[in-house]
């Protein structure tokens, strides 16, 4: 057996270069509009650190390879005076689409103004107005806070035929999503009820409320009739992360109600069990699917974001669904990823022993896409489930290490690994019987992604139920991922998205950055972002990459893909 070795030595060889700083971003409104992909996000251009945020614009005909536009808004009135902070993209009912943002005025003081494309027949969409009717919502009315105020979600028609809108708000001191209501997307009205609330949190920032229907990965246009069977999803950020209730619109009471209200919000079900923020979803009108996507800061020291010039990423835009049952979400990385698939590798049959390390050979192990199925051969020696660990799950990864040897697991994948193991990622699944079913624990573990001292390397976590018994093995895909979706800023431009061996204006190597790994567990039931910045493999002698047991009981790798990734194009300024 590997003994995954513990951090004994600090290093930092990370060749760093001082460049112009130049941005901090994050997601506000992806939309898919006359045949192109848009993505706009908050930017602060010229520095490194969260503040004077504008919106962005990128677009794409395919969502792996983008151009980056004009930004879409500037700070230009008193009421954005602060910052043109998140919102979201609607389609009109001509045709034209509209952009919501919340505007944050001189003292931060937040209202939601409207702006709409200059010209609407230009498919880039690059000019934007702001007309004089704006700010179109003020914190008005009972039990408001005017700086908790903000990101309104995309809109959706009731059976009165009129628009709705939900913002994040602070209520009465408590979490809401508050509900207005328009005849034409500029006059805009508060229902004297929130679409939902809650007191068991505050503030929610970027709410996100659509309907799925269970079972079906086809997506639902919340513009559109949505079937009777259709449930209903309020997504929400706090507490540095994403988490959603499933429940009906009453359309009659014009208000979410959750299937379950649970109080501790620990318990809440998460988009991701990672490093992912400010998610945003949208109905992708070109393949009937639902997209969302979410933000994933630096783990890193500002310090460090300040000498890179950049700081935050975009995770992959996800297809989401709700599962059969119509109880959790499931996520996938959109088809068009796969488009960066090169030399496949491919193993069948691979019994993985106790202590046993299976290396995966012949991938670009830097730049790599797996997917494996493993079938225990046996349940009998899973451990007990404690409903406890739900509340804490990154502690109980902690504790659940990938060498602490379970009755069935850990097993799964370790990844940008050195060449003795002082510096790896594990990403790994354990099993335990619960009453009913069997929870599967899924851990990113970061603990040991890098020698490197002062970074957040948690050990990330999340539970899933399943039926193991009848589906009989579980799925992991791991994308390790330098690759894509880092919105690059115009001094880079050049560079395009992998800044490995990429120079700057200089000629001197800019930091090489292989910071992503992105897991999805379950076929999508719990999906973790993480971010990592190996330093042992900078020198470019490349990394290993393991399927690895250490549980008592035999797990069979019944079926193991990889394949290198081919570079996607990200942030090319349109010349
Ligand atoms: O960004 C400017 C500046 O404002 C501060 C608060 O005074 O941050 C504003 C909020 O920023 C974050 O909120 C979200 C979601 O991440 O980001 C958008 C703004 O870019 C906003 O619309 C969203 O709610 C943050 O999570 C919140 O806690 C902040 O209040 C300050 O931190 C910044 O320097």
């Amino acid at each position: 057996m590997y003994a995954f070795g513990l951090i004994t030595s600090i290093k930092s060889t990370i060749t760093r270069v001082v460049d112009k700083c130049n941005g901090w971003l994050q997601s506000s409104g992806p939309l898919y509009y006359k045949g192109l992909y848009h993505l706009f996000y908050q930017y602060n251009p010229g520095s490194v650190v969260p503040g004077n945020k504008t919106w962005a614009h990128s677009v794409s005909a395919d969502l792996v390879n983008w151009l980056r536009l004009e930004s879409a808004l500037d700070r230009t009135e008193p009421y954005d005076a602060k910052g043109c902070w998140s919102g979201s993209v609607t389609v009109l009912a001509d045709g034209r689409p509209a952009i919501l943002y919340t505007g944050a005025d001189d003292v931060k003081n937040q209202a939601q103004c409207i702006a709409f494309p200059s010209n609407s027949s230009d498919p880039y969409l690059r000019e934007w107005t702001k007309p004089s009717s704006n700010p179109v919502i003020r914190p008005d009315g009972p039990g408001l806070t005017p700086n908790q105020f903000r990101d309104p979600t995309t809109g959706w028609t009731g059976p009165d035929g009129q628009w709705r809108i939900a913002v994040g708000a602070e209520l009465d001191g408590y979490s809401a999503a508050l509900l207005y209501k328009s005849e034409d997307f500029v006059s805009w009205s508060r229902v004297d009820h929130p679409l939902y609330s809650s007191n068991s949190s505050t503030m929610w920032e970027c709410p996100d409320f659509f309907a799925a229907l269970p079972g079906n990965t086809s997506g639902l246009d919340l513009s559109a009739a949505i079937p009777n069977r259709a449930k209903h999803v309020l997504k929400m950020s706090l507490d540095s992360c994403d988490k959603y209730m499933v429940g009906v619109y009453d359309l009659e009471a014009d208000k979410f109600v959750p299937d379950n209200v649970v109080d501790d919000r620990r318990l809440w079900l998460r988009i991701d069990y990672g490093n992912y923020y400010a998610s945003k979803s949208f109905f992708d009108a070109k393949k009937g699917r639902r997209i969302i996507w979410g933000w994933a800061n630096e783990s890193d020291s500002s310090s460090d974001d300040a000498a890179k010039g950049w700081a935050g990423i975009q995770a992959l835009p996800r297809t989401i669904w709700l599962d059969s049952d119509g109880s959790q979400l499931l996520q996938w990385p959109v088809e068009e990823v796969e488009s960066l698939r090169r030399n496949e590798t491919n193993h069948q049959g691979i019994e993985l022993k106790k202590g046993d390390m299976f290396e995966i050979k012949g991938t670009d192990t830097l730049q790599a896409d797996v997917e494996i199925e493993f079938e225990p051969g046996t349940m009998d020696e899973a451990d007990a489930f404690d409903p406890s660990w739900l509340l804490n799950t990154e502690k109980h990864c902690r504790e659940a290490d990938a060498s602490a040897p379970g009755g069935l697991g850990p097993f799964g994948l370790v990844v940008l690994a050195s060449d003795d193991m002082e510096e790896h990622t594990a990403v790994h699944f354990r099993v335990y019987k619960s009453k009913h079913k069997h929870m599967i624990l899924m851990c990113s573990d970061l603990r040991r992604s890098s020698l490197r001292s002062g970074l957040y390397t948690p050990a990330y976590g999340g539970f899933f139920e399943f039926d193991l018994e009848k589906e009989k093995k579980i799925s992991l895909r791991t994308l390790v991922r330098p690759w894509v979706f880092f919105l690059l800023t115009h001094s880079y431009h050049s560079c395009v998205i992998i800044r490995q061996r990429c120079s700057n204006s200089h000629g001197s190597p800019v930091q090489i950055d292989r910071s992503a790994v992105e897991s999805f567990g379950g076929g999508g039931r719990v999906c973790i972002m993480a971010r990592v910045y190996p330093v042992a493999l900078v020198d470019d002698r490349g990394a290993h990459m393991y399927a690895f047991n250490n549980g008592t009981t035999a797990v069979m790798v019944s079926q193991l893909k990889a394949w290198s990734m081919k570079r996607a194009q990200v942030n090319v300024k349109k010349g």
